[in-house]
């Protein structure tokens, strides 16, 4: 059997260099399953990091414009042209490569295997389901098994190897897609995950343009804005202020949930806030369960007035 490990690239300051760390945790799963070549593919990428890696046989670099920002559509080309000789395709499971993966499944035809948590033999796996409450293991009788490993559960292998490095070209630019620009998003509140203070909203507010309202009480306590997936799945508030288990986890000193009826998705990004303040009309609501401070009360009066006196 031999393995090959898409190595995690990222790009660095203009150029491209190995995360090492995923692609280190991912290498222990891959060395799992047999002989393990590792691609690195990027623009002014060397290879030398992947080299150190325990397990691996040997290392591919595909140095190319061509790959410099992470489009899929390439990387994918080159691996199809790559997987002639091998038994299973594995990179960390990214989100670079949860985007790179299943087109890597589709050109190859077989399925793909996403977030895999445990090896068990060299067809069969184990990955969460449901939300991580309950562990599915799979076999597949596909030819070439293609898989993203779950990082945090594998250790990263040492860095203590020295792997031959070979070149590989481009598989030529498929015209699939192209890269128009990367855009910091500009903020003049405190990071969502790392702020002291996050006020978040949910379905409660009912629009957009109320959904200004939390950001006002935000903006008077210094604090970042959170949202329920409930409101952003209303399009009041946009994708990257989820809070919850399929958004950003949060633990800061206070936590402040307005409109937000305390489902248990949503706790698992907020339970560990150091205080936690729920408004909620309804006082039956769940998030009074697990809140600090509960204030029944129709959010459209209490949060202006709380507004004003934290201004
Ligand atoms: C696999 C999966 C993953 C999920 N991941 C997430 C996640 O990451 N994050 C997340 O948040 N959810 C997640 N969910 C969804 C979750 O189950 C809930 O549907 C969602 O959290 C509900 O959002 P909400 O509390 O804003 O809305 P609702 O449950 O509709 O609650 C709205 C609340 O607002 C109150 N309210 C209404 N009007 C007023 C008013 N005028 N004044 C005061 N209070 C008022 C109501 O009493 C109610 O309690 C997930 C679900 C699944 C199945």
């Amino acid at each position: 059997m031999t393995v090959l490990l898409i190595a995690e690239v990222s790009r660095i300051d203009g150029g491209s260099d190995v995360n090492m760390d995923a692609t280190a945790k991912a290498m222990t799963a891959a060395a799992q399953l047999g002989e393990v070549h590792v691609l690195v593919a990027g623009e002014g990428v060397t290879g030398d990091g992947a080299a150190t890696l325990e397990g691996a046989a040997k290392v591919l670099v595909a140095d190319d414009a061509l790959y410099a920002n992470g489009l899929a559509e390439p990387v994918a080309d080159l691996v199809v042209g790559l997987a002639g000789g091998y038994s299973h395709i594995v990179a960390p499971s990214t989100a670079a490569a949860k985007n790179v993966l299943p087109r890597i499944a589709a050109l190859l035809d077989v399925m793909i295997l996403p977030d895999v948590s445990g090896i068990v033999d060299a067809d069969t796996f184990q990955r969460p389901i449901y939300a991580g409450n309950a562990i599915q293991t799979v076999r597949s009788s596909d030819a070439v098994k293609v898989l993203t490993i779950r990082t945090a559960g594998f250790e990263a292998a040492a860095t203590t190897g020295s792997a031959p490095i070979e070149a590989v070209s481009a598989a030529g630019d498929p015209g699939l897609s192209s890269f128009v620009e990367d855009k910091v998003a500009e903020s003049d509140r405190p990071e969502l995950t790392s702020a002291g203070r996050v006020v978040s909203g949910g379905r409660g507010i009912g629009s957009e343009e109320d959904f200004a309202m939390v950001e006002k009480l935000a903006d008077a306590l210094g604090a970042a804005v959170g949202a329920s997936r409930a409101a952003v799945d209303s399009g009041y508030a946009p994708n990257d202020w989820q809070v919850g288990q399929t958004g950003k986890v949060v633990a800061p000193e206070l936590y402040v949930a307005v409109g937000i009826s305390g489902a248990i998705q949503h706790l698992a990004g907020m339970k560990d806030s150091k205080v936690i303040v729920a408004i909620n009309k309804d006082e039956d609501a769940p998030i009074f369960q697990i809140a600090d401070y509960g204030l029944v009360a129709d959010l459209f009066e209490a949060v202006p007035e709380l507004t004003q006196k934290a201004s």
